[in-house]
């Protein structure tokens, strides 16, 4: 590796990940070779360099993905896997999200004790916590004809989540068009947006949405080669994530899925930093800041934050 690679790898991170999306060819082996009568190929499971797909596209590869992963003990290698993989390339807190399957035992009950054993036995250095996706809110994000009367049905789901105490990471605006149903829900407010892609006036959102995201001080969770490789941003360098750092706005580098878009974190920050010009230096406060973002208590916070104090020199030695 040169020393540019170094810095990324060594470079502690935090962010959050669907658990499937994860998956990467090492662990898709071994998933084919158990079922080998699927007939399932590399190709139908990742999105190579230099390719792309419709978002809808994206969608069917997380359907092949979920026949090869479909029995506990599946799920379990999976998510060892994943957070290993995720340890290796310098992730020191993650949120990995996953969608329970009504059939699969596959719910955060599962999951959650055995990794935490998992994580301890092997000595690897990460703070995993699960977070639930909520299928509905995927079905009215990405449906082709939202209408405000799906929001209403939705929010006050939503709104009781809320109150329960629970945080809620929204994918807001990861399509155009949908400006009254972000604008209704920014007004819970979520407590991160996913992409948010189409939220700013210069690709169809509005002023106004910006105006609630800044006032709110939602951090947004932004996945570069996810939205590139899933064409709902047409190159790197027009990325939002630019419109968002120059604002000044707390914003979270995230892989969204490594496996199906074949990147990791460490390659995302530096698309980052070599196409918006960052240094160094930039990239490190954005990888300290993303630690004001995480849904864990403050006291897991401030760990965190000695750990990066720890790790600097060694990061810029
Ligand atoms: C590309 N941008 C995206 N936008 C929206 N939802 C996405 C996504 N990428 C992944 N997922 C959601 O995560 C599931 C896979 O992991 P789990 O089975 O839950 O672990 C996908 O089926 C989809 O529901
Ligand atoms: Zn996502």
């Amino acid at each position: 590796m040169d020393n540019e690679a170094v810095f990324y790898q060594d470079l502690p991170k935090v962010l959050h990940a669907h658990l499937n999306g994860s998956v990467s060819f090492q662990t898709i082996e071994k998933l084919i070779s158990r079922k080998p009568q699927l007939n399932i190929e590399h190709s139908m499971t990742a999105i190579g360099k230099g390719q792309r797909r419709t978002l809808d596209e994206c969608f069917e590869v997380f359907k092949v993905i979920h026949k090869l992963v479909d029995t506990e003990e599946d799920i379990l290698m999976v998510a060892s896997d994943v957070i290993k993989e995720f340890a290796a390339d310098g992730v020191k807190y993650l949120e990995l999200r996953s969608t329970p399957r009504e059939e699969k035992d596959t719910g955060k009950d599962v999951i959650e004790p055995n990794i935490h054993s998992a994580c301890k036995n092997e000595g690897v250095d990460i703070d995993v916590r699960f977070l639930v996706t909520v299928k509905l809110a995927e079905d009215f994000m990405l449906s082709g004809d939202p209408t405000v009367g799906h929001g209403k049905y939705l929010l006050p789901a939503l709104e009781k989540a809320k109150n329960c105490g629970l945080k809620l990471s929204l994918h807001l605006s990861e399509v155009p068009s949908q400006l009254e149903e972000s604008d209704l829900l920014l007004n819970l407010p979520p407590d991160r947006i996913g992409h948010g892609t189409f939220l700013h006036p210069e690709v169809g959102g509005s002023q106004s949405l910006v105006d609630k995201v800044v006032k709110n001080s939602i951090p947004l969770e932004l996945c570069l080669t996810s939205n590139v490789k899933g064409q709902t941003v047409p190159c790197y360098s027009k990325h939002h994530f630019n419109y968002w750092y120059q604002l000044g706005h707390p914003s979270v580098i995230c892989t969204d899925d490594k496996g199906v878009f074949c990147t990791d974190l460490s390659q995302e920050y530096q698309l980052a930093a070599s196409t918006f010009g960052l240094s160094n230096e930039d990239i490190w406060k954005l990888s300290q800041q993303a630690i004001d973002c995480i849904f864990a208590p403050e006291d897991v916070k401030q760990q965190l934050k000695q750990k990066w104090k720890e790790l600097h020199p060694q990061v810029f030695k």
